[in-house]
């Protein structure tokens, strides 16, 4: 059901905790459910994508014990312990879910289906249905789910660095548990490689070894010796830079907001938030757990989207705060995400007055002072679209209705209460 969320003016100011890192509790548990033993997982937060990749973990067997904020799992161990499939594995709306999955549920050799909802399946899987067909296995995929059927084999894998980095991390966490060690290499230009970073992290932290090195070609070879064993290891989630950034940006909007739950020597790549605010005039300064955020004059600034493509809508947002011209490169990964995130923030900020030109990939944002929204506000049933133009609400002290506001469960249950924790208004009809 879809709800509108009611934002009034109000002067916010405080100190709010992030939620824990989406990309690593993904991570966490779908390495500990491949895992011999028993693993730990703290600081975990049941969004609609974790608890999708949850109902996954779960068909590939392992044993799940979850308390309010942290989760037991006892995994299965290697590929031959997978138990029979069932049922459809369901994906909800996470990309992430989907391509992490397909992998491994192949290597269980039964035929498998995947369902979710939204957009889940006009985002793209070319390269998985590549792969599939090169192997002569079956990937087939229409607009509500993907079925598979066969065993992915180990070998040479090459795959496009330019599409989504999922599929790279899908590949990586299955070809460990194959028979014989694979390579994949993965072409220039290579988009979002801070989140293969961040799986290679998680699979070591489970005992995977993994080495890569770059090519001449500019190209980057990973090499995943097989067979090999996940083992089970405790993981502490980190907090969430990509939540971070929302509030970040308020808080050099309006001052007076800290922002903590955060490693400062974190690996997630939208930790750039941080530089591409200090780009802009931002001011904040480091407080125990994360960063305290002043009023600042903020400039335009360029900003290559490339390896951060989940700081785009809120950085839309930004541009509209800072004088002159924010050009942001790169951005064309934003169409194939929840919604159309180019398209979703030029629709929803022009409503406020905001002046934003596309031009391909490329997006140009003339500071302005906003004004109220002429007209509802809709949040394109994409979380970070939601919460990007709450930011621009707030940010310009305006009311605002937006609707389909229930849309941050996909990441961020908390958001609306962390809104008003800091001070906001927001009522629901
Ligand atoms: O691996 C991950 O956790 C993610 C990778 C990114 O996707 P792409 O590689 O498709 O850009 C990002 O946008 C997504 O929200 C999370
Ligand atoms: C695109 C996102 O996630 P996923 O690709 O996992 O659906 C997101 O969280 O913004």
């Amino acid at each position: 059901m879809s709800v509108d969320a009611r934002l009034y003016v109000s002067r916010l100011s405080g100190s709010a905790t992030v939620p824990p890192s989406k990309s690593a509790a993904h991570r966490a548990v779908l390495c500990a459910a491949l895992a011999d033993g028993v693993s730990h997982i703290t600081n975990i937060e049941y969004s609609q994508d974790i608890r999708a990749t949850l109902g996954a973990a779960a068909q590939l067997g392992a044993k799940i014990q979850e308390e309010p904020d942290s989760l037991t799992i006892t995994g299965r161990g290697n590929a031959s312990g997978f138990v029979t499939v069932t049922r459809p594995v369901f994906c909800n709306e996470s990309g992430s879910t989907l391509r992490f999955m397909i992998p491994l549920f192949s290597l269980t050799a039964q035929k498998v289906r995947f369902t979710g909802n939204g957009r889940l399946f006009d985002r793209p899987q070319a390269v998985y249905q590549m792969l599939f067909d090169r192997q002569g296995l079956r990937f087939e995929q229409a607009h509500d789910g993907i079925t598979i059927f066969g065993r992915l084999r180990p070998g040479g894998f090459t795959l496009p660095g330019d599409v989504s980095s999922q599929f790279i991390s899908g590949l990586l966490f299955a070809t460990p548990l194959m028979e014989s060690e694979s390579t994949i290499e993965v072409l220039a230009p290579y988009e979002s490689r801070s989140y293969v970073d961040l799986t290679i992290a998680a699979m070591q932290q489970f005992g995977i070894k993994v080495a890569s090195r770059a090519r001449k070609n500019g190209s980057v070879l990973y090499r995943i010796p097989a067979p090999q064993r996940y083992i089970a290891s405790d993981f502490a989630v980190e907090g969430d830079y990509s939540q971070a950034a929302f509030l970040a940006v308020l808080g050099c909007v309006i001052g007076g907001i800290s922002v903590t739950g955060l490693n400062p020597a974190s690996q997630q790549g939208d930790k750039v938030i941080l530089e591409i605010l200090q780009r802009c005039g931002g001011k904040f300064k480091a407080v125990e757990g994360g960063y305290k955020f002043s009023r600042s004059l903020l400039r335009a600034t360029e900003i290559d989207l490339a390896d951060c493509p989940d700081l785009g809508p809120v950085l839309f947002t930004l541009g509209c705060f800072c004088s002159g011209e924010t050009v942001i490169h790169n951005a064309g990964r934003l169409r194939l995400k929840e919604s159309d995130r180019i398209e979703a923030m030029q629709t929803e900020l022009k409503k406020m007055g905001a002046r934003i030109e596309v031009d391909g990939d490329e997006v140009h944002i003339t500071g302005v002072a906003l004004h109220a929204p002429n007209a509802p506000l809709s949040g394109h049933n994409d979380h970070r679209i939601v919460m990007a133009l709450a930011v621009a609400a707030c940010g310009s002290g305006l009311p605002a209705l937006i609707s389909g506001a229930e849309a941050v469960n996909k990441s961020w249950p908390a958001f609306w209460d962390t809104l008003r924790s800091l001070g906001a208004k927001v009522e629901f009809d």
